[in-house]
């Protein structure tokens, strides 16, 4: 029997009004995990009545009062590791190891977001007057909007999520319809820890219509969105009409430079793990692979060894390397760039194909193409699987200037061992993050994360940057003068 999720409203599970639902689906088995009511635009209505209730009650708790549910979700959220991560295998594909690591980041995240709270640090400064002090205080926006992704089916909410409240907001979120049940968990889990009813709210649904809804709604002060470039730019324009904020954390195309000096073990275990790690379905996943010509053939050739022993399979199983991509359509979006490399004169080293090990769901083979040109469609658009594409190379400032040719901004990695390219690369590369003898994923929850270009809009999840993106900085001036003082008047 499939158990059928309602919506989360007002801090009850409630019927939608649509009386639709939609199935989630195991990508590794297809088998039916869970059906989930739909959210229509009388639901998303009434969540977020019941979120600007919450914002009443929220943001009136001091932040370390917020801090001490979020400290109890983190505790809760450690005791159930285990069985989050193996339900978000089920749902999403990845390896258990990663899903083991995406509730680790919601774990994190959470227990830092908390410390937040004691740490809301404003200014304070001088006054041009006399008798007067200056300071800026952070308040919160009010009721947010959030649309998530697939891919780190508890992380990516919980970094939303958890500094939106430490900073006194209620939220409404949708989460990506191929996986669903670790945002309900999740906000199940902030109830129990005694977050008050009407907060969090979660509204399930398609895209266009439920998140529609919520880009839309006029009772919406923000919009948090992570996915696709696409679908980014639609928000964003819809955000501008309403003059509503909105921060976005779209793709990437991250290169992975291999110098001639580099540590070639450790480079190999880098490009590999950021290649074909969740199955290429990060928006930090190497996809492109600029190698030093000196080294090239060597490096290709320990590279396919390696990439030769991966095990696609079920993740469930400890002996999978490589799980499912999430559905079909990614599916057969990456078997048309495995094309498109074909007919643009790549050459196919390694994989292209789906692959069958032994279940219904969706396999597709790390795949490797060299002889790639900087401009091809395979080196510049985000394919989100298991393909990486090699450029070659003859020094450092070619590598740059290949790395930064791409719409994109987020994730970039050097290996090297002189200190004089690392710094130089640190300087030059076109990214939000760059990594030193590191892959290109692996992001950390107190530094901040996201992109620069196509990747974002200028905002930052996660570290202290996640704190701006969820207040609004009010400047207070305080005059104990007991007399009228002007400003750029009395004062010159
Ligand atoms: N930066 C990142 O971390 C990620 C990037 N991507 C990129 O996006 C591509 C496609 O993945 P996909 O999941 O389809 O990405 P989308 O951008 O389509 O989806 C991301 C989220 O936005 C929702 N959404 C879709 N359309 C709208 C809309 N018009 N208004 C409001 N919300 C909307 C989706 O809902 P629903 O699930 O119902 O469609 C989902 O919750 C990938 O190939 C990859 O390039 C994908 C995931 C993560
Ligand atoms: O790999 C990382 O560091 C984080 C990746 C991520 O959050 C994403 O792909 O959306």
């Amino acid at each position: 029997m499939v158990t059928e999720y309602k919506l989360l409203i007002g801090g009850e599970s409630r019927d939608s009004s649509t009386g639709e639902t939609f199935d989630d689906i195991n990508p590794a088995t297809l088998e039916n995990l869970a059906t989930v009511q739909i959210a229509g635009i009388e639901d998303v209505d009434r969540a977020v009545e019941a979120a600007e209730k919450g914002f009443k009650v929220w943001s009136e708790v001091p932040a370390p009062k917020r801090a001490d549910v979020l400290l109890k979700a983190a505790r809760i959220l450690q005791e159930r590791k285990e069985e989050l991560a193996a339900l978000m295998t089920e749902e999403m594909g990845k390896v258990l190891s990663e899903t083991g690591g995406d509730v680790q980041e919601a774990i994190d995240i959470t227990n830092y977001a908390a410390g937040e709270g004691r740490r809301m640090f404003g200014e304070t400064t001088t006054s041009e007057l006399k008798d007067k002090f200056c300071m800026t205080v952070l308040r919160p926006i009010g009721v947010v909007g959030m649309i998530t992704p697939w891919n780190f089916p508890i992380a990516i909410p919980s970094w939303k999520i958890m500094p939106a409240l430490i900073a006194g907001n209620a939220i409404v979120i949708k989460p990506a319809s191929d996986t669903p049940l670790l945002s309900i968990k999740l906000v199940e889990i902030l109830m129990e820890a005694g977050l008050p009813p009407g907060v969090v709210n979660v509204v399930p649904g398609p895209g266009g219509s439920t998140g529609k809804a919520i880009v839309q709604h006029p009772g919406i002060r923000a919009i948090s969105f992570t996915g696709s470039l696409d679908t980014g730019k639609w928000i964003m324009e819809e955000c501008a009409k309403n003059m509503k904020r909105v921060s976005l954390e779209l793709g990437g195309k991250n290169p992975v430079i291999v110098m001639d000096d580099a540590n070639l073990e450790l480079a190999l275990e880098g490009v590999v793990w950021g290649a074909f790690g969740t199955t290429g379905q990060r928006c930090t996943a190497t996809s492109r692979l600029i190698l030093h010509e000196k080294i090239k053939d060597e490096f290709i050739a320990r590279l396919l060894a390696k990439t030769k022993s991966l095990r696609v399979g079920n993740g469930l199983l400890p002996e999978t390397d490589v799980g499912p991509v999430i559905n079909k359509s990614q599916l057969e979006r990456i078997e048309k760039y495995v094309r498109i490399g074909k007919e643009e004169g790549a050459t196919l080293l390694l994989g292209g194909n789906r692959t069958d090990p032994g279940l219904p769901g969706y396999f597709f083979e790390p795949t490797i193409f060299t002889d790639v040109r900087p401009e091809m469609r395979i080196a510049q658009e985000e394919i989100f699987g298991p393909v990486l594409s090699i450029i070659a190379v003859s020094d450092l400032d070619e590598a740059i200037e290949v790395a930064n040719n791409t719409k994109y901004g987020l994730s970039s990695a050097i290996y090297t061992d002189n200190v004089r390219t690392a710094f130089r690369a640190i300087d030059k590369l076109e990214a939000g993050i760059t990594y030193v003898n590191a892959p290109t994923i692996g992001a950390e929850v107190h530094l901040p994360f996201g992109g620069i270009k196509g990747t974002g809009n200028g905002f930052r999840e996660a570290g202290t940057e996640a704190i701006k993106e969820f207040t609004e900085v009010k400047a207070v001036y305080i005059d104990y003068s007991g007399r009228l003082q002007k400003a750029q008047i009395d004062t010159v």
